[in-house]
């Protein structure tokens, strides 16, 4: 297996994690503390109002990017041809929420950004010297009462078999922001790559958490913690005809934390969404 998964009660956690994230992109913790009853409280919710049409009263702001995309609005990954098989809901601090779900989401924000602090303190020790150096300050502190940290709550629809050949629910991809965390899903389908250029599951029982590291801290730790392409395999057999919910919390660092010599982390997210064609020049 590529990526073992970590105890997160272990006096060694902070260690093998920092090392699973550097070799791979990805550490996947066991016996964290984020409610899995939480999590599944937010999955089922989430599920029925992707289900009822109230979704459509919160089409996505163009400008601001909170709200509801549909599948015919999803992402494109940069290199693929086709819209991703997904729908899914944007939440900010500042953006809209539906009033059809309860405060769970933004209880699990909080509790997640919270545990992402305490992560970032490990990959932040565990870095050699020389590149912890060159982090403009502590990595936890970048994304301290950051209002650009995005919870994206995902629906990946039942598939009906008239799906396009090459679609998939989500093509290979990487993740722009500093790290993101993710419950495992209702289903299984997440893979990585590994170095030698092969395809791996993520481990993704029930209860995991499974933390990536994105494009900015790739930057910020000049390559140490790379930032590793992953995707979504769509089900075969009987899993197609169910959905698949997921529950990505994406840290971004306020807007004029330094990351890198070349790029703040404005400048380089506005980069990175011209190039998705998610905004204009
Ligand atoms: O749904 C998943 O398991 C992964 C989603 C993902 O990689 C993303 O939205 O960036
Ligand atoms: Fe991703």
């Amino acid at each position: 297996m590529l990526i073992q998964p970590i105890d997160y009660r272990s006096p060694t956690a902070a260690q093998q994690f920092a090392a699973s994230l550097h070799n791979t992109g990805f550490g996947v913790l066991t016996h964290h503390p984020l409610s899995q009853a939480l999590v599944e409280q937010v999955y089922a919710e989430w599920l029925a109002f992707f289900k009822s049409e109230a979704k459509h009263d919160y089409t996505f702001d163009p400008d601001k990017l909170d709200g509801y995309f549909s599948t015919e609005m999803s992402e494109t990954a940069k290199g693929s041809s086709k819209r991703d098989l997904k729908e899914f809901y944007h939440i900010y601090p500042w953006g809209r929420f539906p009033s059809q779900v309860s405060n769970a989401a933004r209880q699990y924000y909080q509790l997640g950004a919270e545990l992402a602090a305490e992560l970032l303190q490990w990959v932040e020790t565990y870095s050699p010297p020389a590149i912890q150096a060159r982090y403009s300050m502590p990595l936890s502190e970048m994304i301290k009462d950051s209002q650009q940290t995005l919870l994206r709550v995902l629906h990946y629809p039942p598939l009906h078999g008239d799906e396009d050949a090459s679609a998939m629910r989500a093509a290979a991809h990487g993740d722009i922001n500093l790290l993101t965390i993710l419950p495992a899903a209702t289903q299984a389908g997440l893979q990585v790559i590994a170095k030698d250029g092969q395809w791996h599951d993520v481990p993704s029982d029930f209860g995991m958490l499974i933390v990536n590291i994105g494009d900015m801290l790739d930057e910020a730790s000049q390559g140490y913690y790379p930032s590793t392409v992953h995707r979504v395999l769509n089900p075969t057999g009987a899993a197609a005809k169910q959905s698949r919910v997921s529950l990505p919390l994406f840290l971004h660092p306020r807007p004029e934390v330094v990351l890198s010599e070349r790029h703040t982390a404005q400048s380089y997210l506005t980069e990175r969404l011209i190039e998705l064609g998610a905004i204009k020049k």
